[in-house]
Formats: structure tokens, C-alpha cells, sequence
């Protein structure tokens, strides 16, 4: 067979079939196949140059197009978006990265000072509070905060705030990296004027409360000389902003006035946990101490696994609790810029008190807190727990019964052990009636050497058992307890009640001792007392004749005696009698009757007896201190018009004004002693009424009344005066105070 590639073998450009090459048979004996037989002719001339494909591009099937070709195209695109999307993750966190230290720089945790309403600070561990159902066991003992004088300082710029951020550095050193002048961020923001505002910051000392954006917040002072406000410390602020918990106290940020700083945080209403375990009242049973507990260990998980890496303060009155009863840690974080202010508080301030919890490797430490690695703060915490959970089970403080005082107790923990000797520790008998693995825990996490403590989760599992359905068990418990409480609140409400009463009654006495009893209820009820006319009372007036004479010759006290057996004896008998004490003046005893309640005539009667029983009673009194002594005393008595009234607003007095005053006290000057002295006004009176013995003295002079003529009143009938008073009481409701006389009086 011929194979052509050329149909014109003379003109070998043009195209077509020629010979290139020879396929013949190849015989072969004994088989019936035969092979070919290929001789190579000329080579041959491709168009193109090369020899056609042998294989179509999309191949015999397609298989070589469609979906499978794509891959590498896809591939390609993938990797490229991959790279976009990378480039964007990388612009979008480089942007964040550049906005969170753009925030670092600014003053994000700013609060301006105008934007807080101080509000005055009970404790709401106060006992009011307590006994509201707020508090589950009563009332708590208010805060017991150690007040401290304030050591803060702040360079003071007077009341023209600093303009830019290097004079804003010499308030808060900045560092190279942190500059900006919150002043004109912040309206208000500043130093202080010294206007009353300031005053009330200033006197805020370590705690305070406040009403920011709609809800309360507490104010803690910190106590630094500066502030300074590296990147480190704006780092530290940003990560308690961060922080959020359920066992840790919310931060809200930060008041900065020169000289007060504060830190802002959410306010937890039942104060510290200090603040109840110090509060007698206040029955802590094993559910609440396992919860407690419970939070406690929680909020310190939390802190140990978050940016802020450990607590490095805990005590107990850095339990705060909230208002659903859960252990919120507050003082947490700002490591490097508290750890300034310890050094302050230690030189001085301080009795060691703060650092009963502390743990010994940190008292030792002499560069402050915030040099301290994590996991030996961390360490530490597990220390300042075991103290924090010895006192909430033996509730008798953090040391327990120890005598001595905390700057020895401080000073002995940070004494190195000598090796062999025990540790100094709190007393364990004192927690023995807390569960066995409590016991342990604690003695385990006080150990001297940090790292052989146990960790919070080892803590955790060892302490499970406490805590094991706690959660039934606490709601039953609140239950009970709100019973209790209820049950309580109502007879400390009656108890208070009842408290009320009689002061209500002591007081409304004195009042009506000092002012008649219509007067006083007018007052009470806030009415003007306008001064009244009498058309007719009689006033009376008793005196000592002598009385100057023992005074001088007598001691004080003897004097203060003789008057006050005197006038028990006097302020008795006038009780059987319609009259009304005006008031004494030394020995001078005034009474009129009549008024304020007026008694027809009958008020000349009244002070008549009342004259002859005061002068039967004097009779038998004796002077302590003269018992061989009589009193002689001297009575005056007239009758007439008067205004009364109250007068001045202190001390205010019922007082009584006019003629018929002077008269009667002239009737006593000029009387003498033993009798009753009665003018002739009186005298008609008496008449009128009947009973009365009377005996005539004849006209005295008397200075500013001229000649008066003037009487004795020696006796009385005393059935008259009764059946007269019987009869009468009906018209004169005041008369029923007038007690009825057996005797008939005679001084003959
Ligand atoms: N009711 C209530 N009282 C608080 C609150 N914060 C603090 N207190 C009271 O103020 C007391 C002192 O609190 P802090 O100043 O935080 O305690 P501290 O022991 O001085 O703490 P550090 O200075 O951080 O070591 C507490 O024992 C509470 O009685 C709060 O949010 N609510």
C-alpha cells in the first residue's frame, strides 16, 4: 500500500497526496497473520510546519473542556480572593488596632464631676435599710468604714484649668505616648474652685454615693499625689471597662478633680461583706456562706482567665454584695497605679489593718503590686482567700481571736518562717465548727510557700460538696428567711410603734406642763395662739419671807433642795384644784384660776382653798437642812380682768398681763405672813360665792395702789364649796378638776 500526500509529484508546492512512505505485507510461513511493512519515503512537508494534533483540543469526547478545565482558573481566583479577604482582615484589625489606641490616647474613662449628683451615703447596710426587706436578716451595722484623711494631691491650678496637654502633663504625667487635654473634652472637668461643690467632694473620704446617668453609683477615693497616665495604666482602665461578670463589680470610669480622684463604679446596695459579717443582727446560715463562697471563687476565676489577670486586693471588704445577695469583687485591676497609692497609705495613714489579708510574699515585695507577675499575684489572691473564707466562717475578723494588733500581725506574716518553726497564721479552732474540707482549704491556701497552694480550680473541686444543690436549696432558704424577716420587720415595726407612742406622750406631757392644755393642742395643731381677755380671774401669789436671809446663809444645793420639796408639796395640792400654775420665780409661786378655761366665779373659791390648804400642809413641812425651822408663807390673792397669752418663740411662756396681776402680787408683798392676804375684789367674790370665812385687816398702803382695803381669808365651809362644785361642774367642765375638801379649815 502507497501513502500520498501530494497529487502533483512535479510541483511539490502545490498540496496534495505523493508517496511518503511504504506499507507492504510481510509473509509469514506458518501463521495466518501477516505484518506490515513500513518503508519510509520522504519526509513530509506539514502546512504549518508541524504535524496536525493527534488529539483534538477538547479531545475525542470534550472530556478535555467543561467543568474539570475550570479548577486551576477557580483555584486561582480562590487564592486571589483569599489574599483580598486576608488584606481586609488585616486593614479591618489594623483599624481596630488604630482606633483602640486612638481611644488609649484619648479619655475614655472620664466622668465629668457635674454629670454625678452626690447623694448623702447611709450604708444601706443601715439599719433602716436592713430592716427593709432588702436586707434578708435585719439590720446591718453601718459601713464601718476606717475614714481616712485625705493624702491626694494634685498640683492645684487655681480655678484657671490647664489650656493644653503640657500644661494638662503636669497633672497627669502622660508619659511620651498619652497626650490630650481632656479639659476640652470635658466641660467642668478640672480643678477644683472651691466653691461648696468642692466642699462635698472634699469631704467625701473613702466611699461615696452618687446618681450618674440615671442610676447609682459608688465613689471610691484614690489616693495618689499623681496620676499618671502611661499607656500601661489607660491599658489597665480599658480592661476594667472591659471586664464584665456576674462576681465582679461593673466599672464605670473615672472622676478626676483636682485634688480628688475617684473611681466610678456600679453601686452595690448591701454594702461589704465586712460590713455584715460585723453586723451581729445578721444570721448567716451554711447556704449563704456556701454561695458566698461560691461568688467569691467565681469572680476570682474570673479575673485570673481575663486580661486583667488577678485580683492583688481581695479582702473582705472588697466582697461587695448586690442586691440579689451575689458576692460582686470590686478594687480589682489598676495594679500600676494603685500600687503607688500603698506606699502613700503605708507611710502613715494605715495601721496595717488593710493588709490583714495581704499575703506574705507581697508584703515583702518592695516595688508595689504592679511589678508583681500574674501568676504570683494570682498566687497570692489564693492566699488573701483563705482569709477572706477563715473570717466568713468564724466570723470574728480575719484574724480570728488574735490579740495583737494588725501592724504586729502584718509585721510577723512578713517576718521570714525560720526553717522548721510554724508559720504565724489565724488560729484554726476558730473556724472549727466550719465543714472539715473548709478547714482544709483554708489551712491549704494560707501555706508560706506560693506555689505549693492550691489553684482556684482545685479549690473549686475540693470546695463542690458545699455547694452541691445549692440552687434549691438557697431559694427555700430565701424563703424561710424572708418569713423571718417579715416576721421580724413587723414586731420591730410594732416594737418601734409603740417606741413612738410614749415618746409622742413624753413630749406632748412636757408641752402641757409648760403651757395650759388647750394652748398646747392649738399649738400642736399649728394654729397662731392670739392672746386672750378674761373678764374675770383671780390670781394668787405665795412667797417665803426670809428666803433671801437662808439663801445667803445656806448652801446651793441646799436651797435647790429646800424649793424643790416646796413646790412637790405645792404642785400636788394645786392638782385638787380648778387653777393653773402660771410659773415660779424663787420662792415666789404664782397660780391663777379662771383661765385658760374660764369658771364663772368660782375661780376666787379655788384659790381661797387652795391658799388654806397650802397653808395647812406648810404647817407640817419641814426644811431639810433647818429642821427647826418653819416655813412662813406669805399669800396674796385678787381678783379681775387679764389678758393671757403666749409670748416669745423659745421657751414660750403663757403669760398673764394686767392690773389684776399687779394687785395680787402687791396683796402678797404687803400681806403677812401665814395668811391670805385677799383684796377687796376678791373679797366680793368670795362673798358671792359664800363659805368663806373672811376677817377684815383694814386699808394697807401699797406702792403704785394707794390705800387698798384688804382681808384675811381664815376658813371655809367645806360642804358648800362641795355641794357648789357638784352643782356647777355641769356649766364649768374645768371645775371637774377641782377634788372636794372634807375638812374645815380654822386658824383662830
Ligand atoms: N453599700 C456599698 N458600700 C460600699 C460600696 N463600695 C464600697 N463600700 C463601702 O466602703 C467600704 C470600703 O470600700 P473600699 O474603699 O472599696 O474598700 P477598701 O478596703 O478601702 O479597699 P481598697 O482601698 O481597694 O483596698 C466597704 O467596706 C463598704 O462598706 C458599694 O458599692 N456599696
Amino acid at each position: 500500500m502507497q501513502v500520498y500526500y501530494h497529487f502533483s509529484s512535479s510541483n511539490r508546492n502545490a498540496y496534495g497526496l505523493f508517496p511518503c512512505a511504504r506499507l507492504g505485507q510481510t509473509s509469514l510461513k506458518n501463521t495466518q497473520w501477516a505484518l506490515i511493512d513500513y518503508s519510509e519515503g520522504l519526509s513530509i512537508d506539514f502546512v504549518n510546519k508541524s504535524a496536525p494534533k493527534d488529539t483534538p483540543d477538547c479531545g475525542f469526547y470534550g472530556e478535555n473542556c467543561g467543568p474539570a478545565a475550570n479548577n486551576t482558573f477557580i483555584i486561582v481566583i480562590s487564592v486571589g480572593v483569599a489574599i483580598l479577604i486576608g488584606l481586609a482582615i488585616a486593614a479591618a484589625f489594623l483599624y481596630k488596632r488604630y482606633r483602640y489606641e486612638r481611644k488609649l490616647h484619648s479619655l475614655f474613662f472620664m466622668i465629668d464631676r457635674n454629670q454625678i449628683i452626690l447623694k448623702k451615703h447611709t450604708n444601706l447596710m443601715s439599719q433602716a435599710s436592713l430592716r427593709s426587706m432588702a436586707s434578708i436578716h435585719g439590720s446591718f451595722a453601718a459601713a464601718s468604714q476606717t475614714l481616712r484623711d485625705s493624702h491626694f494631691f494634685i498640683e492645684d491650678y487655681g480655678n484657671h484649668p490647664p489650656q493644653d496637654s503640657s500644661q494638662m502633663s503636669s497633672i497627669f504625667h502622660t508619659g511620651s505616648t498619652a497626650r490630650a487635654n481632656p479639659f476640652g473634652q470635658f466641660p467642668g472637668f478640672g480643678v477644683s474652685s472651691g466653691n461648696s461643690e468642692d466642699e462635698k467632694w472634699h469631704q467625701l473620704k473613702e466611699f461615696g454615693v452618687g446618681l450618674f446617668e440615671g442610676r447609682m453609683i459608688g465613689l471610691k477615693r484614690i489616693y495618689r499625689t499623681d496620676v499618671e497616665l502611661t499607656r500601661n495604666v489607660r491599658l489597665e482602665i480599658a480592661q476594667l471597662l472591659e471586664a464584665t461578670n456576674s462576681n465582679t463589680l461593673e466599672f464605670v470610669g473615672m472622676v478626676i478633680h483636682s485634688p480628688d480622684v475617684f473611681l466610678v463604679h456600679e453601686l452595690a446596695q448591701r454594702g461589704s461583706l465586712k460590713d455584715i459579717l460585723d453586723n451581729e443582727d445578721m444570721a448567716l446560715d451554711d447556704v449563704f456562706r456556701s454561695q458566698m463562697t461560691k461568688d467569691i471563687i467565681a469572680g476570682l476565676e474570673y479575673l485570673h482567665s481575663s486580661p486583667i489577670g488577678c485580683h492583688g486586693r481581695l479582702k473582705s471588704t472588697n466582697c461587695l454584695i448586690d442586691g440579689r445577695w451575689m458576692v460582686r469583687l470590686s478594687s480589682f485591676g489598676l495594679r500600676e497605679m494603685r500600687s503607688e497609692e500603698e506606699w502613700q497609705r503605708e507611710e502613715g495613714v494605715q495601721e496595717g489593718k488593710d493588709d490583714l489579708w495581704t499575703a506574705p510574699e507581697l508584703l515583702r515585695w518592695s516595688t508595689g503590686l504592679g511589678q508583681c507577675g500574674h501568676l504570683l499575684v494570682q498566687k497570692a489572691d489564693v492566699y488573701s482567700l483563705s482569709i477572706v473564707l477563715y473570717e466568713l466562717f468564724g466570723r470574728l475578723g480575719p484574724w480570728g481571736d488574735e490579740p495583737m494588733e494588725p501592724r504586729e500581725i502584718v509585721s510577723c506574716v512578713k517576718r521570714l518562717p525560720s526553717s522548721g518553726k510554724k508559720v504565724f497564721r489565724p488560729d484554726l479552732a476558730v473556724i472549727k465548727e466550719a465543714p472539715q474540707i473548709v478547714r482544709d482549704t483554708v489551712a491549704a491556701a494560707w501555706t508560706e510557700e506560693p506555689l505549693d497552694r492550691p489553684s482556684l480550680f482545685q479549690i473549686k473541686r475540693k470546695l463542690k460538696p458545699l455547694t452541691v444543690g445549692l440552687k434549691r436549696t438557697i431559694m427555700d432558704n430565701m424563703v424561710s428567711i424572708i418569713e423571718k424577716l417579715t416576721d421580724k420587720l413587723e414586731r420591730d415595726i410594732a416594737e418601734r410603734n409603740e417606741e413612738l407612742e410614749r415618746e409622742k406622750e413624753k413630749s406632748e406631757m412636757l408641752l402641757k406642763m409648760m403651757l395650759p392644755e388647750v394652748v398646747a393642742d392649738s399649738l400642736k395643731l399649728g394654729s397662731n395662739v392670739s392672746a386672750e381677755s378674761f373678764e374675770s380671774v383671780t390670781v394668787f401669789f405665795s412667797d417665803c419671807p426670809g428666803f433671801v436671809e437662808m439663801s445667803a446663809t445656806s448652801k446651793p444645793i441646799d436651797i435647790v433642795n429646800f424649793l424643790n420639796d416646796l413646790y412637790t408639796v405645792f404642785d400636788r395640792i394645786i392638782d385638787q384644784f380648778d387653777v393653773y400654775k402660771v410659773e415660779t420665780i424663787a420662792d415666789a409661786y404664782m397660780v391663777a384660776s379662771g383661765l385658760p378655761v374660764p369658771n364663772g366665779n368660782h375661780h376666787a373659791g379655788e384659790i381661797a382653798s387652795l391658799g388654806l390648804t397650802l397653808l395647812s400642809a406648810i404647817d407640817a413641812f419641814k426644811i431639810r437642812h433647818l429642821p427647826n425651822e418653819k416655813v412662813r408663807l406669805r399669800i396674796g390673792m385678787n381678783s379681775g380682768p387679764c389678758v393671757a397669752g403666749v409670748v416669745g418663740l423659745k421657751m414660750p411662756r403663757y403669760c398673764l398681763f394686767g392690773d389684776t396681776v399687779n394687785t395680787a402680787s402687791r396683796m402678797e408683798s404687803n400681806g403677812i405672813p401665814l395668811r391670805i392676804n385677799c383684796s377687796e375684789s376678791a373679797k366680793q367674790v368670795l362673798d358671792q360665792l359664800g363659805g368663806y370665812v373672811m376677817e377684815e385687816r383694814g386699808i394697807v398702803e401699797m406702792k403704785g395702789k394707794g390705800k387698798q382695803m384688804t382681808y384675811f381669808v381664815r376658813g371655809e365651809d367645806s360642804e358648800l364649796r362641795r355641794e357648789r362644785i357638784i352643782r356647777e361642774r355641769v356649766k364649768f367642765a374645768s371645775l371637774k378638776k377641782a377634788k372636794i375638801q372634807e375638812k374645815t379649815y380654822d386658824f383662830e
